[in-house]
């Protein structure tokens, strides 16, 4: 059995229906070429008992650690395994967590260093090995970090259980079988639970099997676009949780029930009209252009509807203004309240224009990222 593997999944956008998603309505997202990288090097047998279970968080320069032994002594009453994350098991893992000490600024770091010790427990139980964590993500900027992170870390940790690719001969990075993709689907859903509080499953979905895909209540469907979908990401860097602005529209939701049934439902139109239009064939410069017109229109339509559930941002507000003056549509992408906005690009945008949006945005302070959207998953590499 291998003692070494390594994991990459990548982030994602939500192109329409994000919040909408998570009270059951339609949403569409679509993977990025920007991943977490997880490296997993479990120990001999031998040293079962003595040895600790280690994740360093490279980029951030952190290092965290517990003794096999304690985490033994600390979980054993709860009984492993459990599928679930139980209240007695998140007290456990709140109280190991709560002894680290985090730098002021990265306080948010102990959800995911929660969902680590869940998913470590669970699936390796006590053994003790070591776990390096690479990202190219912005964390908390609503390009899916939460879920990469649980997707690579599940399938990292799955691969060396045993419970995936056991007969694996390929060598450097590969796809693995759909089932096996759907159990670390399973796992990294529940790591996203801790981090996120209630989670819809799309994140990590989309980080799991990749491309482009419409979901709703758990279920995928795939969609193939005709031509390159080209989108600008602009980060506004301001920092905002994902738990907290689905916990707002929730809130929101119980305030004004038939109000915001009205807005999801609207949401729910726009995501599948945007699925038809991103799957309609589009071949030469005209048509490329109707199809580019009608996501720009929908991209807007779905923003309008994002700030009625409390959920933009000035800074927002600052990037749909800038982008409109070069009469480009933009929408904020993931739970808002800051982070990343996204920007259609049409094909037949000069890039001269691309260049003079940029560098504006970027005056403002932001950080702006290229990217063709709807590429790969997870991918596994043992050599
Ligand atoms: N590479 C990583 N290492 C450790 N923890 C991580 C990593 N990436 C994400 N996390 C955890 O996820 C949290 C950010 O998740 P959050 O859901 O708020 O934002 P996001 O996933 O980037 O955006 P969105 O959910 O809107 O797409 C971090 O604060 C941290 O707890
Ligand atoms: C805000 C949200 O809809 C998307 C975050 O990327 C939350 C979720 O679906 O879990
Ligand atoms: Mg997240």
């Amino acid at each position: 059995m291998a003692l070494e593997v390594r994991a990459r999944a990548p982030g994602k956008i939500i192109l329409s229906g994000e919040h909408a998603v998570v009270h059951g309505f339609t949403a569409v997202a679509a993977a990025i070429d920007l991943h977490t990288y997880v490296y997993f090097r479990l120990h001999s047998t031998l040293d079962n008992d003595d040895g600790v279970v280690e994740l360093e968080l490279k980029d951030l320069g952190l290092v965290f650690s517990w003794p096999s032994q304690r985490l033994r002594e600390m979980f054993s009453e709860l009984g492993l395994s459990s599928k679930t994350c139980s209240p007695e098991c998140l007290k456990v893992i709140t109280s190991l967590v709560e002894e680290l000490s985090f730098p002021e600024s990265k306080i948010g770091l102990s959800s995911g260093v929660s969902a680590f010790l869940y998913l470590y427990t669970s699936i390796i139980g006590y053994r003790p090995g070591k776990v390096r964590v690479t990202s190219d993500l912005p964390l908390g900027s609503g390009l899916g970090s939460s879920a990469s992170f649980c997707v690579s870390v599940s399938a990292a940790l799955l691969a060396l259980s045993g419970a995936v690719c056991a007969d694996n001969q390929q060598k450097g990075w590969f796809v693995m079988r759909e089932n096996e993709l759907e159990l670390v689907n399973k796992w990294a859903f529940q790591g996203e639970r801790i981090i996120h509080g209630k989670p819809s499953g799309i994140d990590n979905t989309v980080s799991t099997f990749g491309s482009m895909i419409m979901f709703r209540l758990s279920e995928l469907t795939r969609l193939k676009s005709s031509g390159p979908i080209r989108m600008l990401i602009t980060n506004t860097k301001v920092g905002r949780n994902t738990k907290a602005l689905v916990a707002g529209v929730s809130e929101r939701t119980l305030r004004h029930p038939d109000a915001m049934a009205a807005v999801f439902t609207a949401v729910d139109s726009i995501s599948k009209e945007l699925s038809d239009v991103i799957q309609s064939a589009a071949h030469d410069d005209v048509s490329i252009t109707a199809k580019e017109e009608k996501l720009e229109e929908l991209m807007e339509m779905n923003q309008g509807l994002l700030q009625c559930m409390g959920v933009s941002h000035a800074s927002i507000d600052t990037v749909l203004r800038t982008t409109l003056r070069y009469k480009l549509a933009s929408k904020l992408t993931g739970a808002g309240g800051g982070g990343c906005v996204l920007t259609l690009l049409p094909t037949l945008l000069s890039s001269t224009i691309v260049d003079k949006v940029i560098s504006e945005l970027e005056a403002c302070g932001f950080q702006c990222l290229k990217v063709e959207v709807g590429g790969k998953g997870l991918e596994v590499c043992f050599t």
